[in-house]
C-alpha cells in the first residue's frame, strides 16, 4: 500500500492484512494446543454497544480466536461486576478481557478498568498499560490509536520531524495517540475544546488526527494542503455514517485521508485481535 496510488487510506484493507498475519499465528498456537480467548462483558442493552460487540465477535471468528460474551443486567451492582472481572482474571483460558463502554452511571468505569489484570487488558486502558506506553512504548496499547499507527506504517507515511496535531484529549484516543506519535519522533500538539484559535494549529499539521466527537467538525479551511488526515469520529446521521471531518470538502486538498466507515473503525477491531494474541503469547505461548 502506498499513498499516491491510494489517497484514501483503507483501514479495511490494512485490517485484512493484519488479520491474515494473526490467523497464521493462531495456527501456530494450535500446534501447542492453545486457542486464544477473548471475553467481552456487556452490561445492559445499549443497541450501539450490541452492534460493536457483534463486530468484535465476528472478527474473532475470522482469525480463530475463541470469543465469549457475558451479558449482565443494567442494574448489576458495581461489586458484582468487579467479581465477574475477578473470575475472568483467574481463568487460564481467558487471554483478553474487554468491558464494553459506556457502563451505566452507577458504575465507576475507572474502578472496573483498574480491576482487570493488566496482562489481560486488551483495550489497553489499565493505568499500568497507559504508563508502559508513556515510558517505553510497551504493554498492551489502546486499540484505536495503535490501529491508526498501523495504517500510517503500512502506507509508509513518514512521521519523524513532522508536525502532528491531535484534536481531542481522551484517555482512550487523544492522549495515547499523541504519545505514540511522539515515540515516532513527530512534533506533537494536543488541541481540545478550550484551545484558542484552533485553526492556527491545524493549518500547520502535516498529520492531523480528529477525535473530537463532533460531526464534520474539521473543514477544508482548517487543513494544510498535502496533509494526512485521520478521522476517528463516528456519527450516525440521516445520510448515513460520517466522521469528525468534512470528508467531501477536505479530500481534494490532502495527500491522504481515512474514510468513515472503512477507516479507523476496522483497525480498532484488528488491534483488539492483535492485543488478544499478544496477551495469549505473553502469558502462556
Ligand atoms: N471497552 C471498549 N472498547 C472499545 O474498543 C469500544 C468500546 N468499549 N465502546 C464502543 C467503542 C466503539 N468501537 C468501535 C469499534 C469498531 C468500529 C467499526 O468497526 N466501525 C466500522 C463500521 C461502522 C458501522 O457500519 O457501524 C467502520 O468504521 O468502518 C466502530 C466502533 C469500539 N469501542
Amino acid at each position: 500500500m502506498r499513498v499516491g496510488e491510494d489517497k484514501i487510506l483503507s483501514g479495511r484493507k490494512v485490517a485484512k492484512a493484519v488479520e491474515s498475519d494473526l490467523s497464521k499465528e493462531v495456527e501456530r498456537l494450535k500446534d501447542l494446543d492453545i486457542q486464544p480467548g477473548l471475553t467481552v462483558i456487556l452490561v445492559g442493552d445499549n443497541p450501539a454497544s450490541e452492534i460493536y460487540v457483534s463486530y468484535k465477535e465476528k472478527a474473532c471468528k475470522r482469525v480463530g480466536i475463541n470469543s465469549t460474551i457475558i451479558n449482565l443486567p443494567k442494574n448489576i451492582s458495581e461489586s458484582d461486576l468487579l467479581a465477574e472481572v475477578q473470575k475472568l482474571n483467574e481463568d487460564n483460558q481467558v487471554d483478553g478481557i474487554l468491558v464494553q463502554l459506556p457502563l451505566p452511571d452507577h458504575i465507576d468505569d475507572e474502578k472496573v478498568i483498574a480491576t482487570i489484570r493488566p496482562d489481560k487488558d486488551v483495550d489497553g486502558f489499565h493505568p499500568i498499560n497507559v504508563g508502559e506506553l508513556m515510558i517505553n512504548n510497551k504493554g498492551l496499547p489502546s486499540c484505536t490509536p495503535r490501529g491508526i499507527m498501523e495504517i500510517l506504517a503500512r502506507y509508509n507515511i513518514e512521521l519523524e520531524g513532522k508536525n502532528a496535531v491531535v484534536i481531542g484529549r481522551s484517555n482512550i484516543v487523544g492522549k495515547p495517540m499523541a504519545t505514540m506519535l511522539l515515540h515516532q519522533n513527530a512534533t506533537v500538539t494536543i488541541c481540545h475544546s478550550r484551545t484558542k484559535n484552533l485553526a492556527e494549529y491545524t493549518k500547520n499539521a502535516d498529520i492531523l488526527v480528529a477525535a473530537v466527537g463532533r460531526e464534520k467538525f474539521v473543514t477544508a479551511d482548517m487543513v494544510k494542503e498535502g496533509a494526512v488526515v485521520i478521522d476517528v469520529g463516528m456519527h450516525r446521521t440521516e445520510e448515513g455514517l460520517c466522521g469528525d471531518v468534512d470528508f467531501e470538502g477536505v479530500k481534494d486538498k490532502v495527500l491522504a485521508i481515512t474514510p468513515v466507515p472503512g477507516g479507523v473503525g476496522p483497525m480498532t477491531i484488528a488491534t483488539l485481535l492483535k492485543n488478544t494474541l499478544t496477551a495469549c503469547k505473553e502469558r502462556r505461548g
